[in-house]
């Protein structure tokens, strides 16, 4: 897979080069490339933005900036990932399918956002997403795009390494994750359950299943209306 990523803060993707992405970069499961927006000014100042037509407040990107760029960036089999606050909520099951993809391009706006004719004509050519990854305001796509990368990447084959696999995730089976613990046994008073340390597996997974619906139902009680018809066992329904 290749991703690209188009920004005027180029140095904000700096992260995308550390820890598990570095080395996925280092071992050649992906490549990435990083491009600085103004490149592709030409004035003096360099500008990437203007005043909104129609009033309002803040500044728009300029489409005669944009769209050179993502005509030198996007490839034939680019998808086009824009994350906004408008956006499409980002989900764990886009994160698959973003996997799947053969080169992503994410273009991070800033100020108020790129001029829609800039997405509207990136949508004639490859499939353009608009993404949002939560109901919160940001600054800017930069982070937007750190947090997508890093759910994406970490699907891909090889990428996790053998000690972890995604397909363990939270939200693989529907329900949040339950509670971990670790060593020592007792820590500030606090015991881990007699289960954990009980080695009878199928009495811990039964315990854990328990504690994801329990968790599930207090924190995301809309994701239990979501699961797939038969998820739930006649031990789940006495949870
Ligand atoms: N993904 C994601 C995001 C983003 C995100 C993503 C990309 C950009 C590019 C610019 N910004 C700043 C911005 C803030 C607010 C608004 C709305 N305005 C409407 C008129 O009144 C003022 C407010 C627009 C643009 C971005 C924010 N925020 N939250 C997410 N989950």
């Amino acid at each position: 897979m290749r991703l690209d990523v188009v920004t005027i803060f180029p140095e904000y993707l700096d992260p995308l080069r550390a820890a598990l992405l570095g080395r996925a970069i280092d071992r050649g499961l992906i490549e990435v490339g990083v491009h600085d927006l103004r490149n592709w000014t030409h004035d003096v100042h360099r500008a990437v933005d203007d005043a909104p037509y129609g009033g309002g407040p803040g500044m728009v990107m300029k489409p005669q900036i944009w769209g050179p760029a993502l005509d030198e960036v996007c490839g034939e089999n680019t998808r086009l990932v824009v994350p906004t606050p408008a956006g499409r909520p980002f989900t764990q099951a886009m994160a698959h399918q973003y996997a799947a993809e053969e080169h992503l391009v994410f273009a991070c706006g800033r100020y108020e956002g790129i001029d829609q004719r800039v997405i509207d004509d990136a949508a004639r050519r490859m499939p353009v997403d608009e993404v949002s990854i939560g109901d919160y305001v940001l600054v800017g796509g930069e982070a937007a795009v750190l947090v997508m990368v890093e759910a994406v990447v970490r699907l891909l084959p090889g990428v996790l390494g053998n000690a972890r696999s995604a397909e363990e995730d939270s939200f693989s089976d529907g329900l949040l994750e339950g509670p971990s613990y670790t060593r020592p046994e007792v820590w500030r008073e606090l015991a881990v359950p007699d289960v954990l340390r009980s080695g009878n597996h199928a009495l811990i997974d039964r315990w854990r299943r328990d504690q994801a619906l329990e968790r599930t139902v207090r924190r995301r009680p809309e994701l239990i209306g979501l699961l797939p018809e038969g998820s739930l066992d006649k031990h789940d329904l006495k949870v």
